[in-house]
């Protein structure tokens, strides 16, 4: 831990933090001794420092305070009196204690007069005041005693105070667990509360740490008011529960214990428009609430997940030196983490991710079912053709997690012939859809995902109606369908991603989030479901582009793969396999490069029953309505 004692020079800084460090073992630093040699010139000559003078300078210290930590701790006096500057100090996520030395000017100014060889004259007292920004989570200590009493006083606050951790996690599920031991991981002391449920759910929080001895710095608790007071100042919880009004329920509950300056950030799937009122409603608070998709599952929250936070943007820098130690990070190393946006920019993200994951699965799905059914490929066949297809460009975590299913065996059999195709779903797909007819996307393959989820669920009526309806399917030429599956396969991919960023595009501009596609695709290169090769081009062709279809680098890619996903469509069809989202994917190609349509007959028709009106193609400047579409008996 460092125990920062902050004040404008002539505080007693010095004084103190040398008998601090006499009282608790701990060695002392003077933050004014870090300060670059034109720095302490400028102060000699009475010049007061600028801001800029400073970086370079807090910088310093906020490394130096990662390498005392790492010795056990220190004590350093800093005047650090502007909240940017504290911020710059807490940029690498190291345990503080804050005591700011507080007194009158008159006071400062007589002590400051009485110190011999110090290079700050009086005089920039008044500047100091005027710069200082009194801090919102520090203890105050009044100078106005002798040093043995402010000494005291820091000692007694030292014991009393409970706050122990940097960060809290609610929630020890899957997610929960593994964040919260990535975290400790990264040596950040952090608290973790588990509900309890009489007879069902007892002791949740304790039974992680006992069942890690070898990870050190979690502290477990059962009592939610215990777990907040052991988290210093602003606090930082982060809630990994299901979404819905659970999550309201337990933010009821942390508003009873919190303070102002807090953070309080959803880390689950919830849905951005809930996340935006959150906000707004704990903003009344003085609360700062970041709704924060996270993606990975067990394994990327354990060891490095793909973040994306949005909401309160205060809240967020609070956060952010976490949330980078833990996040995984692209081929640059840098971390797969990124601010979205306000409001719930950061859900409406993780949502997107979620609908293109729901494309990603559907289409591997698609192929599984045709390879296996319609072509009549062997289990090792296709775990071959995935592999060389991973070689050639494909690879993905979803196609690597694919295979080591295709792999699994239990008792001597496919474990995957043993699962019930039964698909299940806990909200984003659906949302993104519903988001998607909101804002006036067209959405028809991922929505495809969706509703192939759905029909899976009509387990009974699927068998009763396979034997009413029994398929009667015509050849394929196997061969020459085998050869054009890749190509399918990769056009359906970049169909979905397409759409999924159509979506980002269209709700990111009419919400003015300021959305930047590059970097949330880059975020998904690593600790996502859905980080593959792929992902990895298109963070780069989103820096010159927002549409896929307009990329000039991926138009032979569009142009070949119509070609062979409407031939692998058109034989998957024959061979009665049903393949929604491929097939939606060539038909919203289809569609989306057609000139001419076939809505004229829709607009028609519209205008014929319902007098809804219609544009001509040679004046689209208003609409208008024919009052009588039909012929009369006697016309006619
Ligand atoms: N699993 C995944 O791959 C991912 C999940 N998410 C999202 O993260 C969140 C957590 O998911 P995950 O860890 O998988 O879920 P789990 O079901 O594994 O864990 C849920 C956690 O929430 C707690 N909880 C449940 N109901 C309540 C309640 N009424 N009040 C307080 N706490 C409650 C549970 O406590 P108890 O044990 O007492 O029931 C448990 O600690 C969800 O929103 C999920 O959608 C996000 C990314 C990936
Ligand atoms: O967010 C996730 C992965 O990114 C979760 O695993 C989520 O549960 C997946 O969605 P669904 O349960 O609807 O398939």
């Amino acid at each position: 831990m460092i125990i920062l004692l902050m004040g404008v020079s002539g505080s007693g800084k010095t004084t103190i933090g040398r008998m601090l460090s006499g009282k608790v073992g701990l060695p002392f630093y003077d933050a004014d001794d870090f300060h670059p040699k034109n720095n302490v010139e400028k102060m000699k000559a009475g010049i007061p420092l600028n801001d800029q003078d400073r970086v370079p300078w807090l910088e310093t210290l906020s490394e130096k305070m990662v390498a005392w930590e790492e010795n056990g701790g220190a004590i350093l006096a800093c005047s650090a009196l502007k909240a940017s500057y504290r911020k710059m100090l807490r940029s690498h996520a190291v345990q503080m204690r804050w005591f700011f030395l507080k007194g009158d000017e008159a006071l400062i100014a007589k002590r400051m007069k009485a110190r011999e060889g110090h290079y700050m004259p009086a005089s920039l007292l008044s500047s100091q005041l005027e710069t200082l920004e009194p801090p919102k989570h520090a203890t105050i200590i009044s100078i106005d005693q002798t040093p043995e009493n402010i000494l005291e006083d820091i000692m007694s606050d030292l014991k009393n105070n409970k706050a122990v951790s940097s960060f809290g996690i609610i929630g020890m599920g899957v997610m929960g667990s593994s964040l919260a031991l990535n975290l400790a991981e990264k040596d950040v002391k952090i608290s973790v509360y588990n509900r309890t449920l009489q007879g069902v759910e007892e002791d949740v929080a304790q039974k992680l740490v006992d069942a890690h001895p070898e990870v050190k710095g979690i502290l477990p608790f059962d009592k939610l008011d215990e777990f907040v007071e052991s988290l210093e100042q602003p606090r930082k919880i982060l809630m990994m529960i299901p979404a819905g009004q659970i999550v309201d329920q337990q933010i009821a509950r942390l508003l009873t214990f919190v303070d102002k300056g807090d953070v309080i950030i959803d880390g689950g799937n919830s849905f951005f428009e809930d996340s935006a009122k959150r906000q707004q409603y704990l903003q009344g608070y003085g609360i700062h609430f970041v709704g924060m998709g996270i993606s990975g599952g067990r394994d990327g929250a354990l060891k490095g997940p793909s973040l994306m936070p949005g909401g309160s943007e205060e809240g967020f820098e609070l956060i952010k030196p976490y949330l980078e130690k833990i996040a995984g990070k692209d081929k640059g190393g840098k971390p797969c983490m990124h601010y979205v946006g306000p409001d719930g920019a950061g859900h409406f993200i993780k949502m997107v991710h979620n609908s293109i994951e729901y494309g990603e699965i559907q289409v591997l799905a698609e192929l599984y079912g045709f390879m296996r059914k319609g072509l009549g490929m062997s289990i090792e066949e296709m775990v071959k053709t995935f592999k060389t297809w991973s070689k050639e460009g494909a690879d993905s975590y979803l196609m690597d997690a694919t295979l080591a299913i295709l792999s699994h065996e239990k008792d001597g059999k496919l474990l995957l012939d043993g699962i019930l195709d039964v698909a299940g779903q806990t909200g984003t797909g659906g949302w993104a859809v519903s988001t998607a007819a909101k804002y006036g996307v067209p959405y028809a393959p991922l929505t495809a995902a969706v509703t192939a989820r759905l029909v899976s669920t009509h387990k009974e009526a699927r068998v009763s109606f396979a034997q009413t309806y029994p398929r009667k399917t015509d050849e394929i030429d196997q061969k020459e369908i085998i050869d054009a599956l890749k190509g399918a396969y990769d056009m359906a991919r970049l169909v979905n991603h397409e759409i999924g960023f159509s979506l980002i595009k269209k709700v990111g501009e009419a919400e003015k989030w300021g959305l930047n596609m590059s970097e949330i695709a880059r975020c998904w290169t690593n600790g996502s479901i859905i980080q593959s090769s792929l992902m990895e081009k298109l963070a780069g062709v989103f820096k010159s582009t927002d549409c896929l279809m307009a990329s000039a680098a991926l138009k032979a890619s569009f142009e070949n793969g119509a070609k062979t996903l409407a031939e692998v469509v058109g034989a998957g069809l024959k061979a009665g396999i049903a393949m929604p989202v491929m097939s939606a994917a060539i038909n919203f190609f289809y569609g989306m490069s057609s000139g001419q349509s076939s809505a004229n007959l829709v607009q028609a028709l519209r205008d014929c029953f319902g007098e809804h009106g219609y544009r001509l193609v040679d004046d689209v400047s208003g609409k208008i309505h024919r009052n009588k579409w039909r012929k009369s008996k006697e016309e006619a």
